[in-house]
This record gives structure tokens, sequence and C-alpha cells, in this order.
């Protein structure tokens, strides 16, 4: 399926423009552990990394080494034994529980491996499903949606159901929807794991397109050397910390691991 390079609407593209001249995320001394029934299991240990707007990093290793813990503490769905992070000049863990929804919500796009759309709404529905959760959505952001299902290819399945739609479709639409709020930071937990190898390189090609003109940062874990190797950066998770050096950067951001 064909999709059309998407051009920002101007008052988005200059609310973007504005912000990504600070956009960063940065964080220090990451530390998590799980209880066991024996010792305290070490999942991440004093891991830093930091991000500016427009860098796209993979995060590889090997399985159980923390990658999907790591994804979780940075879209502040689990919060960290120690360290901290810090979004466009925010620390999220010191906002109280509302205030956390709705800096998740505004800021952080999700994307996952089995998609995670609702079922009985439709492919509208669900783009504009983040817009609606503190609230009406707004004109604007109706139009937003538009704009990015048509970026995506879908238009002519807009009033589609997730079940009518294949697996490369509701990447598409996961994609849209991550995107609707303008997030700062686009999180992807294995987004071309289910994908046929021609659909997960076009779903890539379109991911990071469409990144880079939000000039947000994209962090996706993987196990897919393809869709790292299409990354501006690529750092392994081994022994609870990022090891590696940051490879292609465009953007001149550094990673900082002990
Ligand atoms: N809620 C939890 N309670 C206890 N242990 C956990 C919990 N969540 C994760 N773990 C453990 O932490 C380790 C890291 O898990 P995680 O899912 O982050 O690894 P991963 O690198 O994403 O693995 P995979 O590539 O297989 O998805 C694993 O040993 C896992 O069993």
């Amino acid at each position: 399926m064909a999709w059309r390079r998407f051009h920002l609407p101007r008052q988005f593209r200059k609310d973007i423009m504005a912000s990504s001249d600070i956009l960063r995320l940065r964080i220090n001394d990451l530390c998590k552990s799980f209880a066991t029934v024996d010792e305290p299991l070490v999942v991440l240990n004093r891991l830093s990394l930091e991000l500016s707007g427009g860098d796209s990093l993979a995060i590889v290793g090997p399985s159980g080494s923390g990658k999907s813990t790591l994804l979780q503490i940075i879209g502040t769905l689990d919060r960290p034994d120690s360290g901290t992070l810090i979004i466009d000049d925010t620390d999220p863990f010191s906002l109280n529980d509302k205030q956390l929804a709705k800096f998740r919500n505004s800021n952080i796009g999700f994307i996952f491996q089995d998609h995670h759309l609702l079922p009985q709404l439709n492919v509208l529905q669900n783009v504009l499903l983040p817009t609606i959760a503190f609230g009406k959505g707004t004109d604007d952001q109706v139009q937003r949606a538009h704009e990015l299902i048509e970026s995506v290819g879908m238009t002519d399945r807009i009033n589609h159901l997730p079940s009518e739609l294949s697996g490369g479709q509701k990447e598409r639409v996961a994609i849209a929807r991550s995107l609707v709020m303008s997030p700062s930071v686009i999180l992807a937990d294995e987004p071309t794991g289910n994908l046929d190898a021609n659909t997960a390189g076009e779903m890539t090609t379109l991911l990071l397109d469409l990144q880079k003109q939000f000039g947000a940062i994209l962090i996706a874990v993987t196990h897919s050397e393809t869709l790292a190797a299409s990354m501006s950066q690529q750092r392994e998770l081994v022994g609870g910390a990022l090891t590696g050096s940051s490879t292609g950067s465009s953007t001149g951001s550094s990673t900082t691991d002990q």
C-alpha cells in the first residue's frame, strides 16, 4: 500500500520547531532490581543515556537483559529504584499520579509489537484515543489525526475495525496514533516483530521519516538487525548498562554510560 509523505500543517510545524530546540532526554545512574525468592535480580545498574530531538536509538541485547524494563521506565509506566529520568526539563517521577498520567499522554507515544488497538474502535477512533484521554479532542487534533491517517496510507480504511486490517495496516494505525499528541519521545517495543521482511522495511522507513519530521526522539527495542541498522544509534544492553558507542548520529547527541 502506498503512503504519502506527511507534511505538518503550519501551526504544528511552528510548535514542534520551537520545542525541538530544547528537546532532551537524560537518564542518569538508573538502577532497577526485582525481588526474587533468592537475592534481588539486578536488571539495570547505573545506566545513563542522553538523547536529543531527531535522534533514533535501537536498543538490542539478549533476551532477559532488561530492554523492556528500560523502555517501561522511560515510558514512565514503571519507576526506577534510583537514578533520574528527565524529559524536556521535567522529572516525571516527581509528579503525582494524575500529573504523571497527563505528562505521559502528552509527551510519550507508544508503539507495541501487537499494536494494542482497541477492537471495538475504528481506525480514526483508535488514532484519536490519546486525544480524548483527558477530555474532548480539539478540532486541530481531529484534523491532525486525519492528516496522520493519510500520511500512513490508511484514509481508505478510516472506518474499518482492527479485525478488518492486516498486520502491516494495524502497524500503520499504531504509528499514526503514537504521533497524534506530537510527543517528544516515541517508544517502540519490537515494532516490526510480527511483520514479514518487506512490510517491516516499509514500516521502518515510514516510522523514521515521520519521527524525523516531528523532531521527536525515537527509542526502539528490537531483535531485528535490519531495524537496528536503520536507526541513527545502536546500543546493546548488557549487565544492566548500555555498551557500545553511538554510530552515525546526525544530531551530535551523546551517550554517557558508566
Ligand atoms: N515484574 C517483574 N518481576 C520480576 N522480574 C521481572 C519483572 N519484569 C521483568 N523481570 C525480569 O527482569 C529481567 C529483564 O526482563 P525484560 O523483560 O526487561 O528483558 P528483555 O531484555 O526485554 O527480554 P526479551 O528480549 O526476552 O523481551 C528478566 O530476567 C525478567 O524475568
